[in-house]
């Protein structure tokens, strides 16, 4: 698939981040925060570009005098990459929620651990400007991320993003309070982009939330499905319509774009009549575009996951149900994956996902025979989410088991699971 880039809202500052003491502020390219959703923004009315370009100087000012006090805390560029040693493991410093007692992985003393207290930087503030949470999302106006915001944050100000490591960024450099981005759909799978993203940066997952994900096909008005010789959207939308897209009849080329509603909105502002975008309702009213056709994923229980993210952890509960994300890996590769899940099993603590991805810093471990020859064999970051909260004790006794086995373990959050009631996507 050929990837396309629709005009783009907050620009990557990955390279901006170290300018951003150099550069004036507001060069930085921006959109205007929309908050015209009357179900997720019942606050209404979007501010102006200009509004926002302002806001958005005086922020990236107050990021030039934060960034040195950043770095200085993290001790370092802010690659996740970068781990210290801990009790003989590579492990993050600053992640681990609650402190492993090792040596306690008889499956039998699940008691009594000693729990770190709880300190200052164990809560999740309140935005310190004294306005509404600001949620950074990928994508623009219409798309499901600034959907999945809205409902994670009600009545916060959603700031559209144009790549997901803008997304992590905007929040690192404070200018944004949250990051909601998608981790998993249930037809499309893992967005492995995130879970890279997640060991890459600093955030803390604070929350999940799942949305129904309905999506309709959005051409220009009086265009009809005979003229359709392509359909733009984002991979996991093309993923999550494949067979319906085929039923449909359509004899059109598939194309990636960076999301959904930014595909309509380029539909729009090129005034395409041969193209259609899988979209939400919500994106056609934006953009002026007529539905073609309505509910075109190929299951109406079509729901994908969205992760919270924030600077700092929240505190783990036992008052209701709790879900905790992990990152592990080890030396001697999936070897190891049995002992390491027993540690769950062990303990009756359910796994709800396991994902494994390429060990960027390692990615090759050669095992010689000298009868045989060289085994290559490929080594990987295994992402595991269980449902027990970092404040239990059989959840910390686990992770102690999992360090035992592992050479890097970090917790990437314990948070508050989504039991939302059962509200599948609209039926045709
Ligand atoms: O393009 C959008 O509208 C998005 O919010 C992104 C995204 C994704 O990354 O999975 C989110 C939900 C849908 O599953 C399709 C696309």
């Amino acid at each position: 698939m050929q990837a396309i880039s629709p005009p783009s809202p907050l620009k990557s500052l990955v390279s901006t981040r170290r300018r951003l003491a150099r550069v004036s502020p507001n060069k930085l390219h921006v959109h205007c925060i929309y908050r015209s959703d009357p179900v997720h923004f019942p606050n209404g009315v979007g501010s102006n570009r200009a509004d926002w370009q302002s806001s958005c100087a005086i922020l990236a000012s107050k990021v030039v005098s934060q960034e040195q006090s950043i770095d200085k805390s993290n001790g370092n560029s802010g690659d996740a990459d970068h781990v210290a040693a801990v009790n003989g493991h590579k492990t993050s410093i600053d992640l681990s929620l609650v402190p492993l007692n090792k040596g306690s992985n008889d499956g039998n003393s699940d008691n009594n651990k000693p729990i770190k207290s709880l300190s200052i930087t164990d809560l999740s503030p309140a935005p310190m400007h004294g306005s509404q949470l600001r949620v950074a999302y990928q994508g623009v106006p219409g798309a499901y991320s600034e959907a999945a915001a809205g409902k994670a944050y009600p009545n916060c100000e959603a700031i559209p993003c144009d790549q997901f490591e803008v997304a992590f960024q905007a929040v690192e450099l404070w200018i944004a309070d949250r990051a909601v981005l998608p981790a998993e759909n249930s037809l499309g799978g893992s967005i492995h982009r995130n879970y890279d993203l997640l060991l890459r940066h600093r955030l803390h997952i604070v929350g999940e939330v799942q949305l129904p994900v309905h999506h309709c096909l959005l051409a220009l008005p009086g265009v009809r499905k005979e003229y359709i010789t392509r359909v733009i959207s984002h991979p996991q939308a093309l993923a999550q319509c494949e067979l319906t897209l085929t039923k449909l009849g359509l004899h059109a080329a598939r194309e990636a774009v960076d999301d959904t509603a930014g595909a309509a909105e380029y539909i729009a502002s090129n005034n395409l009549r041969n193209t259609a975008a899988i979209a939400s309702a919500r994106a056609a009213e934006l953009y002026g575009l007529q539905i073609l056709a309505d509910g075109i994923q190929d299951d109406s229980s079509n729901v994908t996951r969205f992760l919270m993210l924030a600077r700092e952890p929240i505190i783990p509960r036992t008052d209701r149900p709790f879900k905790t994300s992990i990152v592990f890996a080890h030396e001697k590769g999936t070897s190891v994956l049995f002992k390491v899940l027993s540690a769950f099993a062990f303990r009756n603590i359910n796994l709800t996902k396991i994902e494994s991805r390429p060990h960027r810093s390692c990615p090759i471990r050669l095992v010689d025979d000298a009868t045989v020859g060289t085994a290559k064999h490929f080594e990987y970051m295994f992402y595991v989410d269980f449902e027990a909260s970092m404040a239990e004790v059989r959840a910390q006794n686990a992770l102690a088991e999992v360090q035992e086995f592992t050479s890097f373990l970090r917790v990437l959050g314990s948070y508050p699971m989504d039991m939302t009631p059962w509200c599948p996507s609209r039926e045709d």
